[in-house]
């Protein structure tokens, strides 16, 4: 059956397309196209249209030279106009422009026609391939079936446009080209099988043109649809090898010289791709074929001068053609019956057209009036295509298809599951345990730190205390030594006094050897000071470099962020050297109270045997009348002056300069053992070995050091406050004045000066006790009730009432007895005895503390008065009160006598 071409212009009748119009549409969702067709939506599946793009080639050399018109006119990249009308020449009768159009002139078309790309002449065949197939790539390696087809009449350039020539390589090439290079940049997630088909359809016959063996039969296959039964399928890796498969494909193709085309394709060349992608993510399989074909050229007989054997080829063409065009117009309206049965190339094409495929339609087309029939088809014919809808999906294997594939891929995938999670466990436990060991490693470390400091701490701490005692034991050794200088320099000077104007030579040798002796034992008790301050400064050299060694260890600590951890350790510690150092210095004011109670029993005596003696003698000298007036006044005012001169020291007077040097000689450095330097001990213990009692270190400095037992770090049981500094103790006597009475060679005693001076206790209602010398020398406690002396009335050293206004600018100081001092020493010893837990160092409490004491002694529960014990003389009051007392340098001040 042979086709003409009023065969094919009835296919594509306009007529036809009419008819079948209003059925295309049903049942999709349809929505405007960018082309100008329309575009449907199903779920399951995207409807797309027929991307059709004309291309016109360029006129050949016949066309040229025949002079054809040209009846394709390019109005942009989607639009052309078939048959324009041509600028009309003026149409002249007799000299007269005649209107209307000229009758002997056939009239223009001049059809419109947008396509989805409209190519021009100048365009290459890159071009062509990137307006067209490139896309098709993408949409190819997402999973879906792709077809490319150039159709067109004989000459047209479908050849050109598929395969090119050589240097100028068709659109099979460039897409292929481009698919590898894709397919590279996919490799890492995607695998890539790929093979190529290379057959054609020539007279109804399907031949491989990549192996001759006949020709090979269509096969319907449900699951794959149309296969070409033995069509051999070759591997390529690269567009290369593609160029010499198509090379000697095209070898095999069957090419005739026609009228129209001296390499006329005389059929239908179908070159297939087919691209296993395996995700190597997500293990999924997608199988997809791109069809790439050149058709063969419609052809009108007489344009190809065909005959015989060439006539049936035209003839064959045609019918395929007419197929081809026939489901075309099914296709595009809508028609459920698409004859793709009637021939081989529509079987063959029936996935590309009506199947699950994009498809790319290019429509090659004649610019030259020659080919004035051919173009005109054509383009109706690429008119009506681009109205096919295709259903396209994306071509994923499903398990059935592939059971044992995707069984060995689930198992694949599992051992992967048990690699990783083993790799996982592995490396938690890997993370776990280093944490863990990393943790307990530090805690290790930190538990170490902590037990090496702590021991180191002990250790010092235990050094320290150790070395504390020895210095304060020495300490308390030279200052009783001291004192005992003091008292056997003060019996020099009472024997000095004695035997200076008395004339007795037995008595010089007496007081000759008594000075002897009193010297031996001066010499004696400076070289034991003199060893005893080496031995101190040995030991304050070893507590300095432990001092400089804790430190080191606190700065250690505090650099290991522990010493938080260890800060009641080291209060402990230091609260334990702070205790010891108070209980030493308890032990020294003990020593020191039982030194005096001996010098003043001996100074007692003394005054005892000295009163008898003096009363013998004056009862002598009267008796014989041998006394003068002067001497009998001297005794009558000695004996008012025991009779009626009283010394009473309050206890907020100040003391006197000798009394400070006293105290401060006396009493334990302990501040310095707080802070010890090299220096500072160097200048406390530099002996003046001549005048060494006399010696001042700064006496209320010298105070306030000695007695401010606060630590500088650490807080202190008793607060180094002047309320506590009120509370501690004050030597009453003044047993200084005795030794320090220079003039006493000179200027005889003044009586006020011999009286008892007494230290009392701040009350509102201060008590005054007297000096009574009568009741001193019997050993009685004063029998008179001592008079309340206002603190307005004071008196001052002179005897004058000193105004109370003027007094009360001082500040009112307390002083405590010794029993008191006793009491809160026993206190602060007991505070300091619990060692489990750190003594609260709370100076609330030490002031609540003395406070009782205080009232105690106020409510009379005391008799802790140095006063009113009954051994004491009156005679011997200076040194009667020259017990172990603390004494705050602010609240001493210079003593007033009255
Ligand atoms: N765009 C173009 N640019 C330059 N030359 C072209 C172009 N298109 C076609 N030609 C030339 O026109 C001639 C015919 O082209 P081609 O063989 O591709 O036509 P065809 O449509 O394949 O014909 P047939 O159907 O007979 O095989 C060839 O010599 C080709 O080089």
């Amino acid at each position: 059956m042979v086709f003409n071409k009023r065969d094919l212009n009835k296919a594509f009748s306009p007529s036809k397309m009419k008819k079948f119009g209003k059925r295309r549409s049903a049942g999709l969702v349809v929505k405007p196209s960018t082309s100008g067709s329309t575009s449907a939506v199903r779920s399951e599946a995207a409807q797309t249209n027929i991307k059709v793009i004309v291309r016109v080639r360029p006129h050949n050399e016949k066309e040229l030279q025949d002079n054809f018109k040209t009846v394709v006119k390019i109005i942009d990249d989607r639009m052309l106009v078939f048959d324009p009308k041509e600028e009309e020449n003026p149409f002249f009768y007799r000299g007269v422009v005649q209107k209307g159009r000229d009758l002997l002139k056939k009239q223009n078309k001049e059809l419109q026609f947008v396509f989805d790309k409209v190519f021009d002449m100048s365009t290459s065949n890159l071009d062509v391939f990137e307006g067209s197939t490139k896309e098709l790539i993408t949409s190819l390696l997402d999973g879906y079936n792709c077809s490319v087809f150039a159709y067109g009449a004989t000459g047209a350039g479908k050849t050109h446009t598929m395969l090119g020539k050589e240097g100028d390589p068709g659109i099979t090439y460039r897409t292929m080209a481009e698919l590898f290079a894709e397919m590279e940049l996919q490799k890492d997630a995607k695998g890539f099988n790929l093979g190529v088909s290379y057959l054609e359809i020539y007279n109804e016959n399907v031949q491989d043109l990549l192996h001759k063996v006949g020709p090979l039969h269509l096969r319907e296959d449900g699951r794959a649809g149309v296969v070409v039964a033995g069509l051999k399928i070759i591997s390529i890796h690269n567009a290369d090898e593609l160029l010499s498969l198509l090379a000697k494909g095209n070898k095999n193709r069957t090419q005739h010289a026609t009228d129209a085309n001296q390499e006329s394709s005389r059929s239908h060349a179908v070159f297939q791709v087919y691209i296993n992608i395996s995700s190597k993510i997500d293990g999924q399989v997608k199988h997809v074929k791109l069809s790439m074909i050149d058709l063969a050229g419609s052809e009108r007989a007489s344009a190809t001068g065909c005959k015989g054997a060439r006539f049936k080829e035209g003839a064959n063409i045609n019918k395929s053609l007419l197929a081809l065009g026939n489901c075309i117009n099914n296709l595009a309206d809508g028609i459920k019956h698409i004859p793709y049965r009637d021939s081989k190339l529509t079987r063959l094409l029936k996935d590309s057209l009506g199947g699950n495929c994009q498809t790319v339609m290019i429509a090659n087309i004649s610019p030259s009036s020659a080919s004035f029939e051919d173009t005109y088809n054509t383009l109706r014919y690429a008119n009506r295509a681009k109205k096919i809808k295709t259903s396209v999906k994306k071509n994923i294997v499903s398990c059935q298809m592939h059971v044992t594939g995707y069984i060995k891929m689930v198992e694949d995938q599992k051992r992967e599951i048990e690699t990783l999670k083993q790799k996982l466990i592995a490396y938690e436990k890997g993370t776990l345990t280093a944490t863990v060991e990393k943790s307990n490693a530090n805690n290790e470390e930190q538990a170490r730190d902590l037990t090496e400091f702590s021991n180191k701490l002990t250790e010092l701490y235990n050094k320290k205390r150790i070395i504390n005692e020895k210095i304060l034991s020495l300490e308390s050794s030279d200052k009783i030594l001291y004192c005992r200088i003091l008292y056997k320099k003060a019996a020099d000077q009472r024997l000095h006094n004695l035997t200076t104007t008395v004339e007795m030579h037995s008595h010089d040798e007496q007081n000759a050897s008594g000075k002897s002796r009193v010297n031996k034992s001066l010499q004696y008790f400076k070289r034991q000071r003199e060893g005893i301050k080496v031995q101190i400064k040995s030991m304050w050299d070893d507590l300095c470099k432990i001092e400089e060694d804790l430190i080191e260890v606190i700065l250690k600590i505090k650099s290991k962020n522990l010493f938080e951890k260890l800060e009641d350790k080291i209060n402990f510690l230091n609260s334990e050297v702070e205790a010891l150092r108070m209980q030493q210095q308890f032990e020294h004011a003990k020593k020191i109270s039982s030194l005096q109670q001996c010098e003043m029993e001996s100074v007692s005596t003394i005054v005892k045997m000295m009163s008898s003696t003096l009363q013998t003698y004056y009862n002598l000298m009267r008796g014989g009348g041998t006394i003068t007036e002067k001497l009998k006044q001297e005794f009558k005012h000695l004996v008012k002056s025991l009779e009626g001169i009283k010394n009473i020291k309050w206890s907020d007077m100040n003391m006197n300069k000798q009394e400070e040097d006293f105290y401060s000689t006396t009493c334990l450095s302990v501040q310095d053992l707080e802070n010890p330097s090299r220096t500072k001990m160097i200048d406390l213990l530099e002996i003046d070995s001549e005048d060494e009692e006399l010696r001042v270190i700064s006496p209320k400095k010298q105070l306030q050091m000695t007695f401010d037992c606060t630590p500088t770090k650490f807080s202190s049981p008793i607060p180094a406050t002047s309320e506590v500094l009120n509370g501690t103790i004050t030597l009453a006597a003044d047993p200084v004045a005795v030794i320090e009475d220079v003039n006493a060679d000179d200027v005889p005693a003044e009586p006020k000066q011999l009286n008892s001076t007494f230290c009392l206790p701040e009350t509102k209602s201060r008590k005054r006790v007297l000096s009574d010398s009568k009741n001193q020398v019997n050993s009685r406690t004063p029998p008179k009730v001592a008079k309340r002396i206002s603190p307005k009335n004071k008196t001052d050293v002179n005897g004058t009432i000193q105004n109370g206004k003027e007094n009360n600018k001082e500040v009112q100081k307390t002083t405590m007895t010794a029993k008191s001092i006793a009491i809160l020493n026993k206190l602060k010893a007991d505070r300091m005895k619990p060692p489990i837990n750190p003594p609260t160092f709370n100076g609330d409490i030490s002031e609540v503390s003395l406070k009782a004491v205080r009232n105690k002694e106020r409510r009379g529960l005391t008799s802790t008065h140095p006063y009113q014990k009954p051994n004491l003389h009156r005679g011997t009051a200076k040194l009667n009160n020259a017990g172990p007392t603390i004494v705050s340098s602010a609240m001493v001040k210079k003593g007033k006598t009255s």
